[in-house]
């Protein structure tokens, strides 16, 4: 039997036992493994571990591999590794996921229960749905079902999966050097962890952002004051962080650190064609989102900034108060945190010098007698591939079959850090082939993945494995 006839058996039988993934990735929901929260980390080793179990179930060959700690009593999760074929005559893909989350809370202004899978209108809500646990298991759900049919998988399988990726994916790059003799025979490998441009139309993905995350804390006092009896005494360490935090970016988004411009590869006129024809509307794009405003005035350059320009973002101040209502302190310790998108050819370890040395210039010219503490925390590198090879063109023919039209081809303002170090490891091309839709709302209130999607997002991944094979 040709693979085109196995390819219409997998798909009903898809369609027939979607409930049975729906099921699982409830399973996966409620499991509460926030990689950023300490506490959560007993979830992270959990989640990692139910992953195991249910490649075990389908016959993959699987091990934990033990990445050590993230500090001394904080035990990083193990990396979940799975073999599934080894047939020496055909090729071998590497399946990379995450099973860490965001962190979420209802009060945050979820509609229901983050960690709690719920349908409504055929949309799956739940923490994870989409940022990665609904796509781990579509790759499982295709396991399942080629194994229920008794087919023959077309190529063997490797899967790499993590629970720290939210958190920087600290201690994998270590793992896969320590365990480079199993992934030597790699020949391709497929991450799907991002998402479509649009609604509608199914993309492939060859550009990632990478990220640099920064710490800075200032401290004034030893302990929180009232600022009626000592407002106007003390030099607050609020005034003097918010002071920083207004110099790094502009109100046009542009990033006021001096050197990150320059180090940015210039646009080519190839590389300007490519954004011509992508299925893009920036007023949907600003609908979805329900902002007030885009930081560029048409598409191309639009698209540019979320793909091929860095972006700096301010993400909040641990210590400061922001409980409803007026209390009337001065905090004694707060940290800013904010990160920077970086792309080809910033690296962390550029930006980090050109970061530090403007905080450090800021703060001399602050002339603050208040203490600082700036800490680059972790850092994750920009990654760039060729989508006109062969792994592309399976993925391509993939999305053909179940779709009926053909990929944009696109890049992601997100970063997965482990990507280029995969592609570098195993000597081989890395393709992008995300599942969910660009309202997906990832890492937001009330993230969710279309049953839709989920269910195309399999047969998309079956039907690749089967073109990968041919
Ligand atoms: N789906 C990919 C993703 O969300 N990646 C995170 C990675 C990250 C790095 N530091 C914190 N998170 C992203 O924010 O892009
Ligand atoms: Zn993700
Ligand atoms: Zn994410």
């Amino acid at each position: 039997m040709g693979h085109l006839e196995h390819l219409n058996e997998v798909f009903k039988a898809i369609d027939e036992n979607q409930e049975e993934f729906v099921e699982l990735l409830r399973e996966a929901v409620e499991i509460r493994s926030v990689s950023a929260d300490p506490a959560r980390r007993p979830d992270c080793i959990k989640m990692c571990e139910w992953a195991r179990d249910q490649l075990k179930s389908v016959g993959a060959d699987t091990s934990l591999w033990d990445l050590g700690f993230e500090k001394p009593d904080l035990p990083l999760p193990p990396a979940v590794f799975g073999v599934y074929g080894r047939d020496k005559a055909k090729k071998t893909l590497l399946i990379y996921g995450h099973l860490d989350v965001q962190p979420a809370e209802k009060e945050d202004g979820w509609n229901t229960d983050p960690f709690k899978l719920i349908e409504i209108d055929g949309k799956l809500f739940g923490r994870g749905s989409t940022d990665d646990k609904g796509p781990v298991i579509a790759w499982i759900a295709v396991l399942k079902i080629l194994k229920r049919l008794g087919i023959e998988l077309p190529v063997n399988l490797k899967f790499v999966l993590e629970g720290m990726e939210e958190s920087g994916s600290e201690g994998l790059e270590e793992g896969l050097k320590n365990n480079l003799d199993k992934i030597s025979d790699v020949n391709f490998s497929c991450i799907s962890d991002n998402y479509w441009l649009g609604k509608n139309k199914p993309c492939l993905t060859y550009g990632l952002r990478g990220i640099c995350y920064y710490f800075v804390e200032i401290s004034c006092a030893r302990q929180d004051l009232h600022s009626g009896i000592n407002g106007g005494s003390v030099p607050e360490a609020m005034n003097d962080l918010v002071w920083i935090m207004s110099q790094l970016v502009s109100v046009q988004g542009e990033i006021l650190i001096p050197g990150i411009a320059e180090l940015v590869a210039p646009l080519t006129k190839e590389e300007e064609t490519l954004y011509d024809n992508i299925d893009f509307c920036m007023e949907t794009f600003k609908g979805e989102m329900g902002s007030h405003g885009l930081l560029a005035d048409n598409k191309q350059r639009l698209l540019m900034n979320r793909w091929r320009y860095p972006s700096l973002s301010l993400h909040g101040i641990e210590g400061a108060f922001s409980q409803p209502g007026a209390k009337t302190v001065i905090p004694a310790k707060v940290t800013g945190k904010f990160s920077l998108r970086i792309v080809p050819d910033l690296t962390p370890e550029a930006t980090d010098k050109l970061v530090v040395n403007y905080l450090n210039a800021l703060w001399a010219k602050r002339g603050s007698p208040n203490q600082i503490k700036i800490t680059p925390c972790h850092g994750g590198k920009p990654w760039l591939a060729d989508f006109r090879d062969a792994n592309f063109s399976a993925g391509a023919r993939a999305i053909e079959r179940v779709f009926g039209t053909t990929p944009d081809f696109t890049r992601e303002g997100g970063s997965i850090p482990i990507t280029l170090t995969i592609q570098e490891l195993t000597g081989s091309p890395v393709m992008l082939l995300p599942i969910g839709a660009s309202d997906d709302m990832a890492h937001s209130q009330n993230e969710k993945l279309n049953r839709e999607n989920f269910v195309k997002g399999m047969k998309v991944l079956a039907a690749y494995l089967f073109e990968l094979g041919a």
